[in-house]
């Protein structure tokens, strides 16, 4: 099968592309992937890390008023329409799969209209505007949540589960621990505020890190996002003691072992996130991000809430006291912790990736 895959911006739309071509890849040897992304999104490094060929279009976000720039943005969208069709015509897919993020419009539409046989995948409960346009030109549509079939045509759409959820599954948690230098007896915090790390997670981090050594059997992996490390590290060396049970990073590459390891994560909502701790059965605090459209990161969080997986701190009343406490009443409380457990995991669909293979492949040339 040749793939062609689009998704992009943040990891929550990259990494389920990437985890989809892990599953073809393992399922199929001969596979052949493409990648069509956008420059300025994360995709520009994190494909061609994968080791996934990568070509680019340009493409702009809409604005949801009508603006100038949305002008702009739509001749940007024709161009890059037209840009995708040279591209899918030399590369001739047999399936093109796209995982939302704005350039994905362009990409899934332009094969669409070639006739290339499409499929689109949502991470959300509430679909994002790209997925919603494309909805009505694409063969299948794929979701990870049956809250969101409504918002779909019922005839092409199916409930598969967020590819990254089959791909932790493969992570190894020796190799987690070993990468961090940290033995099996301890146990993993992991903390981290989307793929692009959340200065508000970050400031009550760093307000809580003069309290870890009150956790000695716990070690702190705080991941703080590219663009905040800078800051945090120099942050980090201003304060009088550090503990020695934490690990601090800009950016990690190998999640799916670290969240193997993982016995408690402290990040925001993001879909895909979500979906890797409940494949693997990670208990959670959540802090969901209040800057995303129609606050889905708190929907997000609120259903494994409800389901006892996680518990909840809004952005608002999120400081290092709060933290410290939520963190003291599972990190102290072994029963609670493997009561939020046993919750995560029944949240779970570690079958996801292989599910949406089989829908590729039913629709692909
Ligand atoms: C601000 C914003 O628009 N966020 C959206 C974005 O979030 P964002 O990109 O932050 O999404 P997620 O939390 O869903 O996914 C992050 C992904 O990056 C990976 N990761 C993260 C940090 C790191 O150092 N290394 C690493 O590999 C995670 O394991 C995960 O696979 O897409 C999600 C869809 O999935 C949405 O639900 C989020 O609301």
């Amino acid at each position: 099968m040749r793939v062609v895959l689009t998704g992009g911006g943040t990891g929550g739309h990259i990494y389920p592309a990437l985890a989809v071509a892990k599953e073809i890849a393992r399922q199929e040897p001969q596979a052949a992937f493409l990648y069509i992304g956008s420059k300025k999104g994360l995709e520009a490094e994190l494909v061609p890390r994968a080791g996934i060929p990568f070509q680019s279009v340009e493409i702009a976000g809409l604005k949801r008023k009508l603006t100038l720039d949305n002008v702009k943005t739509f001749w940007k969208f024709l161009r890059a329409v037209s840009d995708s069709k040279k591209m899918l015509r030399e590369y001739r897919p047999d399936v093109v799969i796209g995982t939302g993020g704005y350039v994905c419009g362009p990409v899934v539409y332009a094969a669409a209209k070639l006739g290339i046989p499409t499929v689109i995948h949502e991470q959300n409960v509430v679909p994002g505007l790209t997925n919603k346009f494309l909805a009505r030109y694409v063969d299948r549509v794929a979701v990870s949540f049956e809250e969101s079939l409504s918002f779909f045509p019922a005839a092409k759409t199916v409930l598969t589960g967020n590819p990254r959820a089959t791909e932790v599954m493969h992570g190894e948690a020796s190799a987690g621990r070993d990468f961090l230098g940290v033995d099996a007896d301890k146990r993993i915090v992991l903390i981290f505020g989307g793929s692009r790390g959340a200065r508000p997670i970050n400031e009550a981090t760093l307000a809580m890190i003069p309290r870890m050594g009150e956790f000695p059997q716990s070690h702190f992996v705080y991941v703080t996002g590219n663009v905040h490390y800078e800051t945090i590290s120099a942050a980090i060396k201003e304060l009088d003691a550090l503990p020695g049970n934490l690990s601090v990073f800009p950016f990690v590459h190998n999640m799916p072992d670290l969240l193997a390891a993982t016995h408690l994560l402290v990040g925001r909502a993001g879909a895909s996130s979500l979906a890797e701790i409940t494949a693997l059965g990670v208990p959670s605090i959540l802090i969901p991000s209040p800057y995303v459209t129609n606050n889905h990161q708190e929907k997000n969080a609120r259903g494994l809430e409800k389901q006892g997986a996680a518990v909840v701190l809004l952005e608002n009343e999120l400081n290092g006291e709060r933290l410290f406490k939520a963190l003291a009443s599972i990190l102290k409380d072994d029963e609670r912790w493997a009561e939020m457990r046993e919750s995560s995991r029944k949240l779970g669909m570690p079958q996801a990736a292989t599910d949406i293979y089989q829908v590729m492949k039913k629709v692909a040339k």
